[in-house]
């Protein structure tokens, strides 16, 4: 158990969305092909199209969607045609798209907007001042939320898997209007009380992916409250910690970390690694050499790195099955490719057959699930990073507006 506490925050119930224009920002940013550009997993959008139907047709609002896609710069980042076409789809609604977040196109059609209608704007990533981290008052005063705000009645949350950034579209909105959690975002916060309240243990952390970074300071608030009795790495988080104890991965590897800006990372693993983080790393790899793929130890990696080996696979599903609670976030493998999917999937499977709480996060590792394995003690949380920096210690900010937004409207 720890000493996190997890703040009250606004629901649907203690706001009146009834018939009224609302914003609701979503998080149906999701894995995109880098080559043809097309959705790889829409669980995210179908998760959501789940919400959206229940809240247009219980309360019957004016209801405008915003959510981001990927980040300027990366093969990810595009505009939402597609994902409005699956948000038509899957709630049986036809939702409206703009190309367009707060000029006057997109405010045309929001004050067009009748009850019971659903708009998407589009990506928010494409206002500069949404990839910006700054305060919820900073962000009140952004021109994104002084253009949009005063168009809406209320405001909604249901982004939790976004709840760890501070950005205006996440913490701005709350400060100038009524505002509240959407269904999803209750839901995801009832499962993690699970893991925060509970003396349970071995409790393991299984990480992986790309956002090194932000994994870092979720293995720092770990170890600082003493929540993993384990943290199993994968994906480039385990090249980072190797490289931290010294072992060596080759040119192509290196050379990898750093074009994508991990190198730097190298002392501060090391510190983690001095202050005695449980930290467990791959004894072997699956490499991809002269087209071939190869199973290789650590000791003679050659090629490039691209799921963990065999070995690390059994003795990290050996942890797993012995575990109370299980927390899982990012691919151990560049899962775009079909060859490179093993470790994801075996640990995964690990999961479904251990007898631990397991939470499942992150966009790219919720869409190797295979959903009929799935069991009640499994939660699959939209959240990837936010989901363990929440249950790593951190104030979620989009939490802390909200409690901002409860004291200011609701009390
Ligand atoms: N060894 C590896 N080398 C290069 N890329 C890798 C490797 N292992 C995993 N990846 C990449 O990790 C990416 C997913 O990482 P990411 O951190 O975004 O995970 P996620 O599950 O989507 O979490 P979130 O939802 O928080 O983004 C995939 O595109 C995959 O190709
Ligand atoms: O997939 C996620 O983790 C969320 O959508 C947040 O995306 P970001 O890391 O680009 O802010």
């Amino acid at each position: 158990m720890t000493n996190m506490k997890i703040p009250r925050i606004p629901t649907l119930r203690e706001i009146n969305i009834r018939e009224k224009r609302v914003f609701m920002r979503i998080d149906i940013n999701v894995p995109i092909d880098p080559d043809k550009g097309e959705i790889l997993d829409d669980r995210r959008i179908r998760v959501h199209s789940q919400t959206i139907k229940e809240v247009v047709e219980k309360y019957r609002p004016a209801l405008v969607l915003g959510s981001h896609q990927g980040r300027p710069g990366e093969p990810d980042f595009i505009t939402l045609e597609k994902h409005a076409e699956l948000l038509s789809k899957y709630t049986g609604y036809n939702v409206k798209f703009v190309d367009d977040v707060i000029g006057p196109t997109a405010r045309k059609a929001i004050q067009e907007l009748k009850p019971g209608e659903i708009l998407l704007l589009d990506n928010l990533r494409l206002v500069s001042e949404e990839i910006i981290e700054a305060t919820p008052e900073k962000q009140s005063y952004t021109i994104f939320v002084r253009r949009l705000a005063p168009l809406f009645d209320a405001y909604v949350n249901d982004a939790f898997a976004t709840a760890h950034r501070s950005q205006p579209s996440i913490v701005g909105f709350p400060l100038v209007l009524p505002s509240a959690a959407g269904p999803l975002f209750e839901k995801e916060i009832m499962a993690l009380r699970r893991v925060v309240e509970s003396f349970e243990s071995p409790r393991i952390f299984v990480l992986g992916g790309t956002k090194v970074r932000d994994l870092l300071r979720v293995i720092e608030n770990l170890v600082r409250n003493k929540m993993a009795d384990r943290i199993l790495t994968t994906g480039l988080l385990a090249q980072l910690f190797l490289v931290a104890k010294g072992i060596g991965l080759g040119k192509e590897n290196m050379r990898y970390l750093e074009e994508k800006g991990i190198l730097p990372l190298i002392p501060r693993a090391r510190y983690i690694l001095l202050m005695g983080a449980p930290i467990e790393t791959p004894i072997d790899f699956k490499v991809l050499i002269d087209g071939e793929t190869r199973n290789v130890g650590i000791g003679e990696i050659n090629g490039k790195i691209m799921d963990i080996g065999e070995q690390t696979i059994r003795i990290y599903s050996e942890f797993i099955k012995d575990a109370k609670i299980v927390v899982m976030r990012g691919p151990a493998g560049v899962i775009e490719d079909e060859r490179f999917r093993d470790g994801t999937v075996k640990l995964l499977e690990a999961a479904y057959n251990s007898k631990a709480f397991v939470l499942i996060g992150g966009g790219h590792l919720s869409s190797m699930i295979d959903e009929s394995k799935l069991n009640e003690h499994i939660h699959v949380s939209t959240g990837g990073n936010a989901l363990l920096l929440f249950l790593s210690g951190e104030t979620l900010p989009a939490l802390k507006a909200l409690e901002l937004s409860a004291k200011m409207f609701l009390s």
